[in-house]
């Protein structure tokens, strides 16, 4: 397995840390898991496994702050995301199951504006070459609404591209895509580990990537 090399990193993202220490989780009345612990440095990425259930898109979106564990903690650089959501929000890119696409604008303008919002100055030709790279070279200006499930995943994909974000949390990135998409995006995760990112993701699947920690709920 490769392994980083600390002195091939940036300086700013040597020292990058996420970490959760002894997390439990409950919905509705039911406990879907305790004493949840990992660690993350630069490069380094948590593959989440499970049954269908078990809690799997409930850890993704504590450790993406959009809900809160019943007991524990999850720090980014030292520090818990809850102190400072905003700065942890900056460096973090979530994709979940829905598909958080604008279904009246174009594939275009969907990757425009959701990279307005992040903050990312991005040009009408970096779109259009993060949605030709993703294959959708003709689609682009057509509503989303008109996509195929596939190509709505390739969308966001394009904007994965785009954001300048250290920590992807990504929840089933793979599905609904085929053989090609699937091949871009792990070469797109290979890329972003290999320049010092961290991801987390759940599959079913197992995913080829170098550096990875496995985490079975
Ligand atoms: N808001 C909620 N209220 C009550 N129960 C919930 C809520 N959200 C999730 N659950 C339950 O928590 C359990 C875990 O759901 P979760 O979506 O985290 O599972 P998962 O491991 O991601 O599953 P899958 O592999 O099918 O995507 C399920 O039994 C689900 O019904």
């Amino acid at each position: 397995m490769t392994t980083l090399s600390s002195t091939s990193l940036p300086e700013s993202l040597i020292n990058h840390n996420f970490q959760s220490d002894r997390l439990s989780c409950m919905r509705g009345d039911r406990m879907l898991f305790t004493g949840i612990g990992f660690q993350l440095k630069a490069g380094e990425w948590l593959h989440v496994r499970g049954e269908n259930g078990v809690g799997k898109t409930s850890l993704l979106r504590l450790l993406a702050g959009l809900s809160k564990p019943l007991e524990g903690s999850i720090d980014w650089n030292g520090i818990s995301i809850e102190a400072d959501p905003t700065s942890y929000r900056r460096e973090l890119f979530f994709l979940g199951h829905r598909d958080a696409l604008k279904d009246d604008l174009t594939a275009f303008e969907n990757v425009l504006i959701a990279s307005a919002l992040d903050g990312s100055a991005v040009s009408q030709d970096q779109a259009l070459s993060a949605l030709c790279r993703f294959g959708l070279r003709g689609r682009e200006l057509l509503p989303v609404s008109c996509l195929s499930a596939g190509q709505k995943r390739r969308v966001i994909l394009a904007r994965l591209l785009l954001r300048k974000a250290t920590l992807w949390i990504l929840d089933e990135p793979f599905n609904a895509l085929d053989s090609r998409a699937v091949e871009l995006l792990s070469n797109l995760i290979a890329e972003h580990l290999a320049s010092g990112g961290m991801a987390v993701l759940t599959s079913h699947q197992s995913i080829p990537l170098p550096n990875a920690k496995v985490l079975s709920l």
